[in-house]
């Protein structure tokens, strides 16, 4: 068996992961994709299947012509062809790696390659041997190994080996195993595998039962020495192992996984970021690692551990992984602790313990009946005016928007400015951008708009759309935020909002903590 103290991180984002439905990335984006698991520190990063297609073929080259220092690979099923076509692909790379793979377990050989095991192991050496004429680096998958016979695997490994394969790859391809199981069968065919210690041996887990990263470092454990996996976990189905959890578990618990990986951990939260939006695929705000909430903490008593020793509630630090800090959120779960060093941060004196306990009592009040705590909303609490809405400069009494194809839309706007109605119109380039003019001209704020956003809160054409408007004027930002199930008054209520927070006295600027 072949020992090291590295774990090859083998990425699959642009393979496995282009396999979420709805996924696809075209050429362009999978250089983007390449050059920032480039800089994330991937060993490996496997930017296509180049059989697939014209498309697919183009963007494996694309990728090999510029990633210098990971090996980048491509898919093939054991057929001749496919090798032909990702050797061609990987022509101009500096390290390549040619994957193939064929499945090994009874129910995929029986009834989808109609194939007995002994042709099985047949066509998998003759597909190592090709992949080598062209390549050095050859891969070997056992398709479905989850699934499949042990002792069949280790005849098949012996075979590849042999014939030239220099990793072994063992998938639970279908999500099924569990992970004691599953690191069993990867340490039980690894010490069975009678040349074994020619080959380095690799997982590639699905999650179809939420296990992929368990069954993963189960099979570390057992002596597996690369990981195949994905940025946020995309990949066909539920997804595959998601890389940023792999790598931080092997950090974080570097007591029971001495393992060494070439990753550059700040880069994490980046490459998410960027797979998510050249994807479209939201990463969900409690996705460990990236998503927003990792390391916000509301509730008082995590605030107040935090507050006067961080790794009370972190066993990792946000800006290990790339975030600028981690976040105190303000809501009905928070403490005192918290609620006074917010204050502090806005430069408002929290006053004397009279005041600050009603101040406090004021605050649970308003985050009873409010989805989100803005700084200017303690500004208003703390100076006894909590009533936002009461304090308003301006309220919308009116809104008509009429819009026809081919010309621009109109919007009329009514207001109440401090008791007093006031009407305007304008053009603009869509509904809401007509709503935003003609509202300024009555406002004359001087603002810049830095953020639009709309999220449906509930699904549906009904559903109702939330909303955010982010402003600012001379270096001050306030966000606004407004709901409806018309979108276009959601979004008028957003601006004056922000807007009417702009009105208010101007707080001290303090830092932003809401990540990268
Ligand atoms: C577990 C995995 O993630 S495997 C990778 C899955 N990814 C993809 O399939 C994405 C890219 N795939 C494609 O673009 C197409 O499926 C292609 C180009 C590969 C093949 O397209 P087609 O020739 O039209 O075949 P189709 O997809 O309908 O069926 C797959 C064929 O490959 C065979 N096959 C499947 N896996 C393998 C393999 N590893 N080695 C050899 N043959 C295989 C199947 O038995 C079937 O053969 P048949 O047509 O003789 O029954
Ligand atoms: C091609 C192989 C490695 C695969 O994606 C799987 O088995 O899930
Ligand atoms: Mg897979």
């Amino acid at each position: 068996m072949m020992t090291t103290n590295n774990l090859v991180i083998f990425d699959t984002t642009m393979r496995d992961g282009e396999q979420s439905p709805g996924a696809s990335m075209s050429r362009d984006e999978k250089v983007r994709i390449g050059k920032t698991l480039e800089r994330l520190g991937v060993d490996v990063m496997e930017a296509g299947f180049a059989i697939a297609s014209k498309g697919d073929f183009e963007a494996v080259r694309a990728v090999a012509s510029v990633v210098k220092e990971s090996t980048v690979c491509s898919l093939a099923r054991a057929h001749d062809k496919d090798i032909e076509a990702a050797a061609e692909a990987l022509e101009p790379a500096a390290r390549k790696r040619i994957h193939t793979f064929i499945a090994t377990s009874p129910i995929h050989m029986k009834y989808k390659l109609k194939m007995e095991p002994d042709q099985v192991v047949e066509q998998a050496v003759a597909a190592v041997k090709k992949a080598r004429q062209y390549c050095d680096d050859v891969e070997f998958s056992a398709e479905d190994a989850g699934r499949s016979d042990p002792d069949f695997l280790c005849r098949i490994f012996e075979a590849v080996i042999a014939a030239g394969a220099g990793t072994i790859n063992i998938p639970d391809t279908v999500g099924y195993a569990l992970p004691h199981e599953f690191g069993a069968l990867v340490g039980d065919v690894m010490a069975r595998t009678a040349n074994s210690d020619r080959a380095i041996f690799s997982v590639h887990c699905h999650n179809d039962l939420g296990l992929a990263v368990a069954n993963s470092l189960a099979a570390v454990q057992q002596g597996a020495r690369q990981v195949e996996c994905t940025i946020n976990g995309l990949g066909e189905r539920a997804g595959n192992a998601s890389l940023e959890e792999i790598v931080m578990a092997m950090r974080v618990r570097k007591d029971l996984m001495a393992l060494d990986t070439r990753i550059d951990t700040t880069q994490i939260v980046p490459a998410s970021r960027l797979v998510s939006s050249i994807t479209g695929f939201a990463v969900q705000p409690n996705k460990a690692i990236v998503g927003a909430n990792a390391f916000a903490h509301e509730a008082g008593i995590h605030q107040d551990g935090v507050l006067k020793h961080r790794e009370t509630y972190e066993i990792m630090a946000a800006e290990d992984v790339g975030w600028s800090a981690n976040r105190m959120v303000l809501g009905k779960h928070s403490g005192r602790a918290a609620f006074k060093s917010r204050l502090e941060e806005l430069g408002i004196e929290p006053g004397d313990d009279n005041d600050f306990g009603d101040a406090f009592v004021r605050f649970k009040a308003l985050a009873d009946k409010k989805h989100d705590i803005f700084d200017e909303d303690l500004v208003a609490l703390v100076s006894g005016n909590e009533s936002m809405d009461g304090a308003a400069m301006f309220t919308l009494t009116n809104l008509n928007v009429t819009s026809q194809l081919g010309t621009n839309p109109n919007a009329a706007v009514s207001l109440d400015v401090q008791g007093e109605g006031v009407d305007s119109s304008a053009q603009g380039d869509g509904p809401v951008d007509a709503v935003f003019k003609a509202i300024e001209k009555i406002a004359q704020s001087g603002c810049e708009q830095k953020l639009y956003n709309v999220n449906a809160i509930t699904s549906g054409t009904e559903s109702q759309g939330e909303v955010t408007v982010r402003l600012e004027r001379a270096g001050r930002i306030v966000n606004g935020v407004g709901a409806d199930t018309d979108i276009v008054v959601a979004s008028a209520k957003a601006y004056l909002h922000a807007l009417n927070q702009m009105m208010r006295p101007q707080l001290r600027q303090h830092p932003q903590a809401s990540g990268v």
